[in-house]
């Protein structure tokens, strides 16, 4: 299992190692020693999470605050989706800034997201599972967000806005400027 680190310090792209033979591959998808070794970070999931959306749903960005922080382990089980991490943390410097992986069932890439960081995801193919650990658990009442399409965090989606399929709760998320996080 590879892990290679980002330019946003806790964040990284993980590639397994796949051991194919005459019968198709093996895989580890989750090892917990190899993971903490490799993010160099005491993480215990604790919740798994999967969902299915079809090409153009954008969910996110979402966070949980305070004690319920979340760091995620996430990745596509068939499709392809645009994955975003948004620095939320207050000190960072790299606050406001983000990184965008191309997560697929055929490249098998996963994405740690750390507590502090925003995510989001847009699917690219016809449709998506995207499947995640969580190492805390979900809490409704410390939900936050913020607006996928915030002038100040600038992404780049890849995607015709016009085409993208958007809850109602997300519709109504803040900017940057004006969540939670930032206060
Ligand atoms: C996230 C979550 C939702 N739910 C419920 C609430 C609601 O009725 C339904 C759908 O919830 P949402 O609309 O928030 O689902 P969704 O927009 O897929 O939310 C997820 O988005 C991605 C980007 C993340 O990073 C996740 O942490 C999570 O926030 O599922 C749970 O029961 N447990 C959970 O852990």
């Amino acid at each position: 299992m590879k892990f290679i680190p980002t330019t946003l310090e806790g964040c990284y792209i993980i590639e397994p190692k796949i051991i194919k033979d005459e019968r198709g591959y093996f895989m580890e998808s989750f090892n917990e020693n190899t993971f903490q070794k490799g993010v160099h970070q005491d993480v215990h999931f604790v919740q798994d999470n999967q969902s299915f959306s079809t090409k153009g749903v954008l969910r996110g960005l979402h966070y949980q605050t305070g004690i319920h922080a979340q760091a995620k382990l996430v990745r596509v089980l068939q499709g392809e989706v645009l994955d975003v991490a948004v620095d939320i943390r207050p000190d960072s410097l790299t606050f406001g800034q983000h990184i965008s992986v191309v997560l697929s069932g055929e490249n098998q890439r996963q994405f740690f997201v750390p507590r502090g960081f925003a995510h989001g995801f847009l699917v690219l193919s016809e449709t998506a599972t995207f499947f995640y650990k969580c190492d805390n658990f979900y809490n409704k009442d410390s939900e936050g967000g913020i607006m996928y399409n915030d002038e100040q965090l600038n992404i780049d989606w890849q995607f015709p806005a016009t085409e993208l399929v958007i809850s109602e709760k997300d519709h109504l998320l803040p900017t940057l400027e004006n969540a939670k996080c930032a206060q």
